[in-house]
């Protein structure tokens, strides 16, 4: 297995084909290097421009790795861990710094791109293979940089239960949480932001208590309709909860969209806990950015998470479940989610479509069931993509139907795990101009109070 480690100190990535001590790496050299990236930019792969001194037989390490290919020709060493065809490159201005063992045989390398290129934002299609840097970081994260919550013994008086809104500006990871949370996805994620458009109930129910959280859309400057009635969405559901989660990526510095919406969680009876996400990403920034977005509220409680990797959850459930009410159960024991099973199907599509498309084409999508049928071994389903614009079509259609192929093999796989039965997903594309103003348009896709 190639081992990655990311330094987010220094924003380099270390890989290492041999499992020694960086001791046993004695000799370094330089080259180029171009990292390879899928179409959402994030990083799959990294190209290395070999000069005429290594002998092919050094590359023996690197090469007893399947992700591993030689060019001899051309010299490039290309490691592609994920095993697309990449959608993009991108050169590095630093070269790469080579480790070699005494005998010359290349060991490891790193690479340090640039700081505008965020690395950190685009490390998820490598996630599973950064084995060192969670060992490295975890701990270190929540002692030097944020105390863990201190886990509080869990009351053994009345039941609880309440709403919690999970509130933030887009892409901080809401939607990753509450599926964290919940141990199952109710709610897409994806990276680009305002990925979720309803306020969607995500139901927690332990013997003490049951939480009723409440993933709403990004808070951000609508330019449609459709935006203004995501943005209503989340601002409605701050004063209906007991407690609001403010969702913060610590990585990144509070913007005015964070005080906007910050001022809307000051404003509200509810009790408030700030969610400092990504802690896995922790930055040289990050405790300057706590304390910006400590200022920002008084909080009852701080929570540091990493959503995606699951760190600090029971602290936050906890947490939450002591600010709740006294209160019976307000859903059956057993549900998990207010929204319906054809719903999420209609999601898992235009999750997809948010994976494969860039611009404003994953913005202008909405994704309507025409039929559902349980044939005798198979879920029949067709669903309609429907688009703004004739060209937006095409790009979803694609060469030779590839793309809407595409789409349509990863969303059927995510339907199919959801139902535990095969389904067979049949998509079509249509436009219709400018239906995210169009308030019909709007009411009959389900965008409507
Ligand atoms: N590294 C890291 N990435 C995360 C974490 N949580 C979420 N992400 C990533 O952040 C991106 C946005 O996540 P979402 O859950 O869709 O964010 P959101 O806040 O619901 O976004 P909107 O729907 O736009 O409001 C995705 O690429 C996630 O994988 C985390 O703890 N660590």
């Amino acid at each position: 297995m190639i081992t990655l480690s990311y330094n987010p100190d220094a924003g380099s990535l270390s890989w290492r084909f041999v499992d020694t001590a960086e001791e046993d790496a004695t000799l370094e050299g330089e080259c180029d290097a171009t990292l390879l990236l899928d179409p959402q930019g994030q990083v799959v792969g990294v190209e290395l421009a070999l000069d005429d001194e290594i002998a092919d037989d050094d590359l023996a390490p690197a090469l007893a790795h399947p992700q591993v290919s030689f060019d001899a020709a051309a010299r490039t060493l290309t490691v592609n861990l994920v095993g697309e065809e990449p959608a993009s490159v991108q050169p590095l201005e630093e070269p790469a710094i080579l480790d070699f063992d005494p005998d010359e045989r290349l060991l490891a390398f790193e690479v340090l791109p640039a700081d505008e290129f965020n690395l950190d934002q685009r490390l998820e299609r490598l996630a599973p293979f950064l084995i060192e840097r969670e060992e490295e970081h975890a701990d270190e994260a929540e002692e030097t940089i944020l105390p863990p919550a201190t886990r509080p013994v869990l009351p053994e008086g009345p039941h609880r239960s309440g709403f919690v809104a999970l509130v933030g500006r887009p892409n901080v990871g809401k939607s990753t949480l509450l599926n964290a949370l919940l141990g199952q996805k109710v709610a897409i994620v994806s990276p680009k932001p305002q990925t979720t458009r309803t306020a969607i109930r995500g139901i927690l129910t332990r013997p003490d208590a049951q939480i009723v959280f409440v993933d709403t859309p990004g808070i951000h400057e609508p330019r449609n309709r459709l935006g203004a009635y995501m943005v209503k969405q989340a601002r409605r559901a701050i004063p209906d909860a007991d407690v609001v989660c403010m969702v913060v990526d610590i990585t990144r510095p509070p913007g005015s969209l964070d005080e906007r919406i910050a001022a809307l969680v000051r404003k509200a009876s509810a009790r408030r806990i700030l969610v400092l996400n990504k802690i896995d990403l922790r930055t040289k920034r990050g405790s300057d950015n706590l304390q910006a977005y400590r200022a920002l509220a008084p909080w009852d409680m701080e929570v540091a998470v990493s959503a995606l990797r699951g760190h600090g959850l029971d602290a936050l459930v906890d947490e939450i479940v002591r600010l709740l009410p006294e209160g019976p159960p307000l859903y059956p024991e057993g549900q998990v989610t207010d929204l319906s099973e054809r719903e999420i199907a209609a999601e898992l599509v235009r999750e997809q479509v948010l994976r494969y498309t860039q611009h404003e084409v994953p913005h202008s999508v909405a994704v309507e069931i025409e039929e559902w049928e349980e044939k005798e071994n198979v879920t029949y389903i067709r669903m309609t993509i429907l688009v703004e614009r004739e060209t937006q079509k095409a790009i979803l259609i694609g060469a030779g139907g590839g793309m809407l192929k595409k789409i349509g093999s990863g969303a059927r796989q995510a339907i199919e795990e959801m139902l535990e039965r095969p389904v067979y997903l049949d998509l079509w594309v249509k436009a219709r101009e400018h239906w995210r103003d169009d308030p019909s348009a709007l009411r009959w896709l389900g965008y409507t109070e």
